[in-house]
């Protein structure tokens, strides 16, 4: 791995989810809104929290989910057998979640339904409610001006994805990353795998060399030993659909289910000892 670059004036803690990332590896689990239903949707994010994750991910549901797998693919099935699943009610779990914890909430949103509910409005119920970033998976990063003015105005990180096949793309896209920076671990949808992309510390490093902002890595990941790894090569990592495969098996016993998950990750990725900067 490459070396670590001094960390200038704490840039790198900016941000409350940046923050998250100080003294210790992070991480991120993710959930589907209304999967199965809002209040099991509520309790499942309190209890990844309870369970040690430093930011929850949650997904709003949407019909065409270009980016995601068969497990993520049928959570957003459930979720939306209420086809006009409305906004507001996400934004009213947020709420709801607000009143029993403080982990950082990033919302994973397709562009289309920023679009359609509109980007002032959208970022605005963002920071009224309490969710703190927002990772558009459809948004090129040609496009990223678009979105910038109103989640900086409204305090929202932009948490961009990046390929490891990007290349030269990398450090244009890092350098431009606020919150973290999500490093997709290997080509394709999302969904659970075993194995990942061989040059990850090297992309890893390519980031560092230009940025001071966290880097976390995901897709694939679901084991602990998984986990652990991808906590040694960057910092932080994110789970997603073992996450939603526990919530399609359990139903509304999934927070406890959960939150013992929660629990085995925290253990793992917590082994990894940080460096300071
Ligand atoms: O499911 P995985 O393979 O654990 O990957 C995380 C992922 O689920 C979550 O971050 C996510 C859900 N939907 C997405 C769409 C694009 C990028 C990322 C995501």
């Amino acid at each position: 791995m490459w070396p670590r670059l001094p960390s200038i004036g704490g840039l790198k803690f900016m941000s409350k989810i940046s923050q998250t990332f100080k003294n210790h590896k992070n991480f991120i689990a993710f959930v589907t809104a209304n999967d199965p239903d809002m209040e099991t949707t509520v309790k499942n994010v309190v209890a990844l929290a309870e369970g040690g994750a430093d930011v929850v991910e949650i997904g709003i549901p949407f019909s065409d989910p270009v980016a995601d797998g068969p497990v993520i693919q049928a959570a957003d099935l459930r979720a939306l057998r209420d086809p006009d699943l409305p906004i507001e009610s996400i934004f009213a779990a947020v709420k709801e979640i607000r009143r029993q914890t403080a982990v950082p909430l990033v919302f994973l949103v397709y562009l289309n339904v920023v679009l359609q509910y509109g980007y002032e409005r959208f970022t605005a119920d963002c920071e009224k409610f309490g969710v703190d970033g927002l990772i558009i998976p459809d948004l090129p990063y040609e496009e990223r001006g678009e979105s910038a003015p109103f989640t900086d105005k409204h305090g929202l990180d932009l948490i961009p994805l990046i390929t490891v096949t990007s290349g030269e793309r990398i450090s244009m896209i890092a350098k431009e990353a606020t919150g973290f920076i999500y490093l997709v671990s290997s080509l394709g949808v999302t969904g659970t795998r075993e194995s990942f992309a061989s040059n990850l510390a090297e992309v890893v490093g390519q980031i560092e060399a230009v940025t001071d902002v966290p880097v976390a890595i995901g897709f694939g990941v679901h084991t602990a030993d998984q986990a652990r790894t991808m906590a040694e090569l960057a910092d932080g990592v994110i789970i997603g659909s073992a996450c939603v495969q526990i919530v399609a098996d359990n139903g509304q016993e999934a927070p406890a289910k959960l939150q013992a998950y929660a629990e085995e990750i925290r253990a793992a990725v917590d082994d990894v000892t940080v460096e300071e900067a």
